[in-house]
């Protein structure tokens, strides 16, 4: 077992090393760059957070869909701006088997063009809208900065893209605040803290009319792009000859939106919660939301009655929907167990022993405070549905309370060059809204424009831009970024 790392000193030493110990994700052992394993509990905290998304996408009209992985060249350069964007990332076979192939093919960067493609035959009538499919799956992008675990990855293993279609720019732009709003209720369950703010002209999606992304912050201080929403307008629907008959008999181009979700979500849970033990889950995407550890017992007798204490509890717990484990491993002490269920993050640990039998009492642990205390049998059951409840509050709450002493605001650039550099975080300036100026900050800061609140906020009123001195319309946001 590699030796503990510290969360709060050496953050990617840190995540590395818990990524394996955990048992989550092999980075290191497979042969291609950019591209790991899912290894099995990590993989069943995958499978949870997607059915978490699943479900927010289900309750709001998305159906699930699945497109295949490769797309044609000439679908991939339909759209100017989009191909323009991901040239330089976009992977291709030009192969099958000893054959050259006559068109080449993209593995998937994103599927705006295959979806957009297969709408051209699908959607004739704004009575068919709004379309609002999703898919979960593999999209490759060669990815030329550093590759890391989860978080810059040349095959994404869990890229979640809607796409959605509309019969006007209205019904578009009311579609991007109902994506916003169920990325709000994903983060919030999962109690990892963010900003929205609206991408500048320059670093927008390629092929978007503007972006709006989620960004947090790691533990190492720098800005993490967790979720971006996207309106396309009718840049794909014009490019791909998608019409539409409207209500008065004219025809138009559907107008479309695009929002996504990777991995990095994963990444997130694991580093904005995490401590020096391990992982600390949310009860809602754990595995095992309680583990049961015996404490040995002298004789065959006392052994029986523990075991039959346990059962009658784990029973209960089930009956609530509980997902329990009993580590009924005898190769190993109850102290080897703690450390290791509190490396996976176990929210909650019961411990039973003889003693506990007879005073009829369980010690029960919570993982995000590392507070122990025990409590008589007959209210256990009510104890931990009250813990996974609060646990999952208590994350959210310090996750927002520790993010949120890494947002400031400045008026002076050499100052905000000066956080960036000493603390990292997100540094909020006043700006007139002209991309030079926002260049010049970037350069000035030797940081990057996150992007500006989607309202100007109030606290700019009648500041100017550092940059030109003109009057602030907005502000911009600017950190160091993954
Ligand atoms: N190389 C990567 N590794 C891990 N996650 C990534 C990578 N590239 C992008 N992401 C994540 O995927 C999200 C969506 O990607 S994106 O390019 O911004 N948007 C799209 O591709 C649109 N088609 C919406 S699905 C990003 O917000 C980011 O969180």
């Amino acid at each position: 077992m590699a030796e503990r790392r510290r969360w709060s000193e050496e953050f990617p030493r840190w995540f590395d090393w818990v990524l394996e110990a955990a048992g989550i994700y092999d980075w290191s052992h497979y042969p291609v760059k950019g591209m790991g394993v899912w290894l099995p509990y990590g993989f069943k905290i995958r499978r949870l957070v997607t059915d978490l998304i699943r479900r927010l996408l289900d309750e709001t009209g998305h159906d699930e869909v699945l497109f295949p992985l490769l797309i044609p060249e000439h679908l991939m350069r339909k759209e100017a701006e989009h191909i323009k964007g991901f040239e330089a990332e976009v992977y291709w076979v030009t192969r099958g088997g000893i054959q050259e192939l006559d068109v080449k093919l993209a593995l998937r960067p994103t599927s705006e063009t295959a979806i957009t493609y297969m709408e051209s035959f699908w959607i004739k009538s704004y009575k068919q809208l709004p379309a609002k499919y999703y898919q979960i799956v593999s999209i490759f992008r060669y990815e030329t900065k550093a590759t890391r675990p989860l978080i810059r990855l040349r095959e994404v293993t869990t890229f979640k893209e809607a796409h959605t279609a509309h019969a006007n720019f209205d019904d578009s732009e009311r579609q991007v605040l109902e994506a916003i709003d169920v990325y709000k209720r994903f983060f919030d369950a999962l109690g990892i803290p963010y900003l929205i703010s609206r991408r500048p002209e320059w670093d927008k999606f390629a092929g978007a009319v503007y972006t709006i992304a989620f960004d947090t912050i790691m533990p190492d201080g720098r800005a993490l792009q967790i979720g971006t929403v996207h309106n396309l307008g009718q840049n794909f629907s014009k490019a791909f000859d998608v019409k539409i008959q409207l209500p008065d008999e004219t025809l138009d181009y559907i107008w479309q939106t695009s929002y996504g979700l990777s991995d990095r979500v994963i990444a997130t849970i694991i580093a904005i919660h995490g401590d020096d033990r391990g992982l600390v889950l949310p009860p809602i995407v754990a595995p095992i939301q309680v583990v049961v550890v015996p404490i040995p017992a002298k004789s065959e007798e006392e052994t029986r009655k523990v075991r039959e204490y346990i059962d009658s509890i784990v029973e209960e717990l089930r009956e609530k929907g509980v997902r329990v484990y009993v580590d009924w491993r005898s190769d190993v002490t109850p102290g080897y167990k703690f450390y290791d269920w509190e490396l996976r993050g176990v929210p909650v640990r019961l411990e039973v022993g003889p003693r506990d039998v007879k005073n009829r009492t369980v010690v029960v642990a919570r993982r995000d405070t590392l507070e122990k205390k025990t409590v008589p049998r007959d209210q256990v059951i009510s104890e931990v549905l009250h813990l996974l409840d609060d646990i999952g509050r208590n994350m959210r709450e310090k996750a927002w309370k520790w993010f949120r002493s890494y947002v400031h605001r400045s008026e002076s650039l050499d100052e905000a060059r000066k956080l960036l550099e000493e603390k990292r975080g997100i540094v909020e300036v006043p700006w007139c809204g002209r991309e030079e100026c926002g260049k010049r900050m970037e350069e000035l800061t030797d940081a990057k424009v996150l992007g500006s609140p989607l309202q100007p906020p109030e606290w700019v009123r009648g500041a100017s831009c550092p940059v030109c001195g003109r009057p602030a319309a907005t502000s911009l946001r600017l950190a160091k970024r993954y």
